[in-house]
């Protein structure tokens, strides 16, 4: 009985028990003509409030599929899904509509679909607004005041045939944030954007996060991306694969300056995906020998017939593979 109390006791936390945001083993197939597709293979994400964060991955890597998911348009195949208190795999269609009315805001890459086109920013911004049932006096003041925190203030009686890109879709972040939702999802905010408009929208979403709290998630195939936010998370072939953290560090002399430092994630069953380039310098394919070092745990080849994996070859093949082709340590 005491082994088992001190059993319960030890038991790690639910996962992601206190992130707004928890994808927990999500795995989305769909079928097409016959052809079964698996486009999220077991993925964990979690996301803490007040965070903002890039979604990144090549394309079919299943971006947009988190992105329907986590928006409440599609229910994944099997695995866990929670933002804030709504269980994404069990609500009914009536606490969907709920859901994406009052807790999530979006951002779309086509323009087109972010702003009405006879209306002009303000009365854009307005109408999520009205379909919420606020007061007209309230709305008025409140677009206003996103308008403003968006830099955009000057476009309020300019319909979107009026703006640059960058304006429609700055406006497209206020209208995003008309209801004051928990979460904004950004899906390729910056795909028609050149490269100067941008880098002034993601700093728009960065005051956002930074002024209003609000939890932001943008999803892109664009990895500079990674220049404007905390955390990176790469997705390859429907898992996280890789995170990109970023903060300021301090030299000796006391000035600051930014570091990145690259992670692998180790999912919850223990599995790590290996860089391609990592796999091709080494020859790594089908079988790899493991093993449990003090303070790190080497892989290397092991699937060429005698090959007893020597360490200190290997390693050293590492540190020359290394140096030819200057990758950073993962
Ligand atoms: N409705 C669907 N029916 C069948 N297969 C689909 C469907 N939607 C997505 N897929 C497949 O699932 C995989 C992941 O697609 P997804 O659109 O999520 O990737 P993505 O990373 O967003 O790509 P992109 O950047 O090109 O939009 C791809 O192989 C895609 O062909």
């Amino acid at each position: 009985m005491a082994t088992l109390e001190e059993r319960a006791r030890a038991r790690p936390e639910a996962f992601g028990r206190t992130s707004l945001i928890v994808c927990e083993s999500l795995v989305r197939i769909y079928q097409s003509e016959g052809i079964e597709v698996q486009a999220l293979q077991g993925l964990d994400l979690l996301v803490d409030e007040g965070e903002l964060i890039a979604v990144v991955g090549a394309s079919g890597s299943g971006k947009s599929t988190l992105l329907s998911v986590l928006s409440g348009l599609d229910v994944p195949t099997a695995g866990n899904v929670r933002v804030a208190e709504w269980d994404l795999m069990t609500m009914t269609s009536r606490e969907r509509v709920e859901y994406r009315r009052t807790t999530v805001g979006f951002v779309w890459q086509q323009t087109a679909r972010n702003l009405v086109p006879y209306l002009t920013a303000e009365e854009n911004v307005e109408l999520p607004m009205a379909l919420a049932g606020r007061p007209r006096r309230q709305r008025r003041a409140e677009a206003a005041a996103l308008l403003d925190v968006l830099g955009v203030a000057y476009c309020a009686d300019r319909r979107p045939s009026q703006m640059s890109g960058g304006e429609q879709q700055r406006v497209a972040i206020a209208v995003g944030l008309a209801n004051s939702p928990r979460v904004l999802f950004a899906d390729e905010p910056t795909g028609e954007l050149d490269t100067a408009t941008s880098n002034d929208v993601l700093e728009a979403m960065r005051a956002v996060n930074r002024d209003l709290g609000t939890t932001v998630v943008v999803v892109t195939h664009d990895p500079s991306v990674r220049d404007h936010v905390q955390r990176t998370v790469e997705i390859r072939d429907g898992r996280t694969s890789a995170e990109v953290l970023r903060h300021t560090a301090t030299r000796d002399d006391g000035t600051q300056h930014e570091v990145a430092e690259e992670f692998a994630v180790l999912d919850r069953a223990g599995r790590i995906q290996l860089p391609q380039d990592y796999r091709e310098a080494l020859d790594l394919v089908g079988r790899v020998r493991l093993t449990l070092e003090q303070s790190h745990v080497a892989v290397r080849p092991g699937n060429r017939p005698g090959d007893r994996g020597t360490p200190g070859a290997d390693e050293r093949a590492a540190h020359e593979n290394h140096a030819r082709h200057g990758r950073r340590a993962r």
